[in-house]
């Protein structure tokens, strides 16, 4: 006996009532399945008290509730992730619908070339000149960002993070030099490329008092997280980053580095969700063009602009 929705059936019941029904069953998929065979999926059985009966679906219609069942299921699965994408934090959820852009700024093939070691040592030299001029430039952003703070952050500790960012920086300056006079660099006479020249501009756009300290801050996370992300990458495992060059990568790819840009990716995404729309709109741009910088900055050291 089996037993669905509570009605008791016999299996000769199921059979008598198969057998009678067997003529209009030709034209589908139970037929094909043998005579006493009981229906799986695709005829529906329809039991009611007072009497049992086959209700069976032409063949051609179990093509399309085969492709309603699955656009059911694909809304289930768009509700799902539309679900989990509301918990997400912003800057992660930026990250997966950018992750084209994302990996094309943090896994470019001037890095990818430091981690195989076919690196071309005057690209390097070529990258160092040019990033000492960034960096210099990138000092002024940082300090117009810690005014920010002070006007404008919710959170003291903020001002503590920035503050750290720029003693940081001052150890970069003085590493460049050391770095430069290493690799026979000279900073002196190193001209800013195009490209350089750009992006200290955009740089400079972002420290007007206009621009918004969570769309700044936002930034500032986009600038750091590109270069730990790379140069962290070139000492992972399987890297055959040549020695004289793991020191560059540590300074950047170091873990201490990495928790620090960790902390300003809460900053941001702390002052995202308190964020009106039009502010989160103007944070992803600016994110997305400070990815498309660093490609092309990646792009000048080898050498291609
Ligand atoms: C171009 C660029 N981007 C980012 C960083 C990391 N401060 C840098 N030094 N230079």
């Amino acid at each position: 006996m089996i037993r669905i929705h509570n009605h008791k059936l016999t299996i000769s019941k199921l059979k008598m009532n198969y057998a009678y029904h067997t003529t209009n069953l030709k034209n589908t998929s139970i037929f094909r399945r043998g005579k006493y065979c009981l229906p799986r999926t695709r005829p529906q059985i329809r039991f009611s008290t007072q009497c049992l009966e086959f209700s069976t679906i032409p063949k051609e219609k179990t093509s399309s509730l085969r492709s309603i069942a699955r656009e059911k299921e694909e809304e289930e699965v768009e509700k799902k992730m539309e679900e989990s994408n509301k918990e997400m934090l912003m800057i992660q959820k930026w990250l997966n619908q950018h992750n084209e852009l994302y990996t094309s700024a943090t896994r470019h093939p001037f890095t990818l070339s430091i981690r195989d070691g076919s690196v071309d040592l005057s690209a390097f030299k070529r990258w160092l000149g040019q990033d000492y001029i960034f960096v210099r430039a990138f000092v002024p952003f940082v300090a117009s960002l810690l005014l920010k703070a002070w006007k404008e952050s919710d959170d003291d500790s903020d001002i503590e993070v920035i503050l750290g960012g720029i003693a940081a920086l001052n150890d970069e300056v003085s590493w460049f030099k050391r770095e430069a006079s290493k690799w026979s660099v000279s900073l002196s006479s190193t001209v800013p490329q195009k490209t350089n020249l750009e992006y200290c501009r955009f740089l400079e756009s972002l420290m007007s008092p206009e621009v918004d300290y969570t769309v700044a801050v936002t930034a500032f996370w986009a600038i750091e997280a590109v270069y730990q992300e790379s140069y962290a990458h070139c000492l992972s495992d399987g890297s055959k980053t040549p020695e004289e060059l793991k020191e560059t990568c540590r300074r950047w790819g170091n873990d201490g580095f990495g928790q620090y840009c960790h902390t300003l990716q809460n900053i941001a995404n702390r002052r995202l969700e308190k964020s009106p729309e039009a502010i989160i709109s103007k944070a992803e741009a600016t994110v997305m063009r400070v990815l498309e910088y660093e490609v092309e900055f990646w792009n000048m050291s080898r050498g291609e602009t």
